[in-house]
């Protein structure tokens, strides 16, 4: 989950979005103060204290007001219409546009209604040190839909706060922290009880910075949504909305993470899947920061959630050494087309070796979930297909199979699982690097397998 919001100092992810499914990303929020309590003269923001200005709390109720009447932030509910019974609802803090794009779809939303009598494959329990968590009630196979949960509750970043120029920069971030907790307290008012049950009895990691109540939830338990402000560009930090899920803000951190969370606009849910098999008691991680960075690096950025990670991977002295060679390798993806051509003779011998190093990496770290896997995957089967080895093409064909949240895998391919299928000799890369005649179709079918370009997955 990639958490964020409000002029936050730390780094917000994420990013991701690319030409593929949204990934949803944690968000650490707004490093911001505590709610100020009604006639106090100074407020508490983190450990300090904050002298405020004569007629602060009169200023802010005015700009508050001039935000409502501009229609600058709506609560909205998803569905739109009445919820069919059974289907779960969304309470949403909107900017202006986010609810017209949702309108703009033909179907919106598809509903979600709760299957009876199935048993979950997953269960919420004690975590040893981390809380509750996400565990699996029997084996499940990576690439499978493991859950999907439309969120109880979905808000902007940066959502407009009433801020004056002449405020300090600490006065500011305490305004919007305030500001944050009001438009919450609508949103959560609006729920059901259930919901809001559950809600507050979601994880709260930020008790000692000054964070109200409602805001300490959002900003622990948020993962990140894009798509809902196309009017922003892609990856910037405020073009993502943060969604809260019951069952998805379970799910404990690793940086060797066995599931991965995308977001389905239609169905306006998160889906989680299994980036590796996962066995029966196991328990379902996720990653709160980009994980390609060092030991230190990554749990800097954890610092929001307030705690050390001590992950397979955070506790290997070895570790380090492959993520960052991984870090400075090429994805093999990216030379294909020249080499397919013959631009890139030094890279003949070299192509599908390094394929199969970085897959090492990728695969003794833990990093199933990554673009890189995505990327070394696709490139390992066209070469292979290119150079006619349907049976060494299959073993990719496998690998990319699993890899279901991502939309530029082909969508035949389980047919090339088979190394006798007939699916080979009728690919438009079948035999090129050996008879030639790469043309201008097979540059548009490779570039539709994400080659060539850079294939950023979210997390
Ligand atoms: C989104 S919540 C995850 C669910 C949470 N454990 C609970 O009890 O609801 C995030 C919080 O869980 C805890 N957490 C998550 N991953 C952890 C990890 N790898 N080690 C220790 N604590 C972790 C931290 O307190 C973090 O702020």
């Amino acid at each position: 989950m990639k958490r964020g919001f409000l002029n936050s100092s730390k780094p917000k992810v994420h990013p991701q979005g690319p030409s593929t499914t949204p990934a949803a990303t944690p968000s650490p929020g707004i490093d911001l103060g505590e709610i100020p309590r009604a006639g106090l003269g100074r407020l508490a923001i983190g450990k300090q204290n904050v002298e405020l200005p004569e007629g602060f709390d009169e200023d802010v109720a005015l700009l508050e007001r001039e935000i409502q009447a501009q229609g600058m932030i709506v609560h909205t509910t998803v569905p739109f219409d009445k919820a069919l019974p059974g289907e779960h609802t969304t309470e949403c803090i909107f900017h202006p546009g986010s609810k017209e794009v949702l309108m703009g779809l033909s179907g919106f939303p598809q509903p979600m209604v709760k299957r009876v009598g199935k048993k979950s494959p997953v269960v919420v329990k004690e975590a040893s040190g981390m809380g509750l968590g996400v565990f699996a009630t029997r084996g499940i196979k990576a690439g499978e839909l493991i859950f999907s949960e439309r969120p109880l509750l979905v808000g902007g970043q940066a959502l407009p706060t009433a801020l004056r120029a002449s405020w300090t920069r600490e006065q500011k971030s305490q305004s919007s922290l305030n500001q944050l907790e009001k438009m919450l307290a609508v949103a959560v008012d609006r729920m059901s009880d259930e919901d809001k049950a559950a809600y507050m009895a979601l994880k709260n990691s930020h008790l000692e910075d000054g964070s109200g109540p409602l805001a300490g939830i959002y900003r622990t338990n948020g993962l990140g949504i894009e798509g809902l402000r196309p009017e922003l560009k892609k990856g910037d930090a405020t073009a993502f909305c943060s969604g809260v899920g019951n069952l998805v803000s379970r799910l404990n951190h690793s940086c060797s993470r066995n599931v991965t969370a995308h977001w389905n606009m239609l169905t306006f849910s998160f889906q989680v899947f299994a980036v590796r098999d996962i066995a029966a008691d196991e328990e379902l991680t996720y990653q709160y920061c980009p994980i390609e960075g060092s030991t230190a690096e990554r749990n800097e950025q954890l610092k929001p959630y307030d705690f050390i990670c001590a992950c397979p991977s955070c506790k290997d002295p070895e570790s380090d050494a492959r993520r960052a060679n991984l870090k400075k390798s090429y994805p093999p993806s990216m030379i294909i087309p020249a080499w397919l051509s013959g631009n890139a003779p030094q890279a003949d011998s070299k192509l599908l070796p390094e394929c199969r190093r970085q897959m090492d990496i990728l695969e003794r770290e833990g990093m199933q979930g990554t673009s890189r896997y995505f990327q070394v995957s696709v490139a390992g089967f066209v070469a292979c297909v290119a150079l006619g080895d349907a049976q060494s093409a299959s073993e990719w064909a496998r690998k990319l199979a699993r890899i279901r949240w991502v939309d530029k895998v082909p969508k035949d391919i389980e047919s090339f699982v088979d190394p006798k299928s007939r699916a080979y000799k009728a690919h438009p890369v079948w035999r090129k690097k050996i008879d030639g005649g790469v043309g201008f179709d097979v540059m548009v079918k490779l570039a539709e397998m994400g080659i060539g370009s850079v294939v950023n997955l979210p997390h």
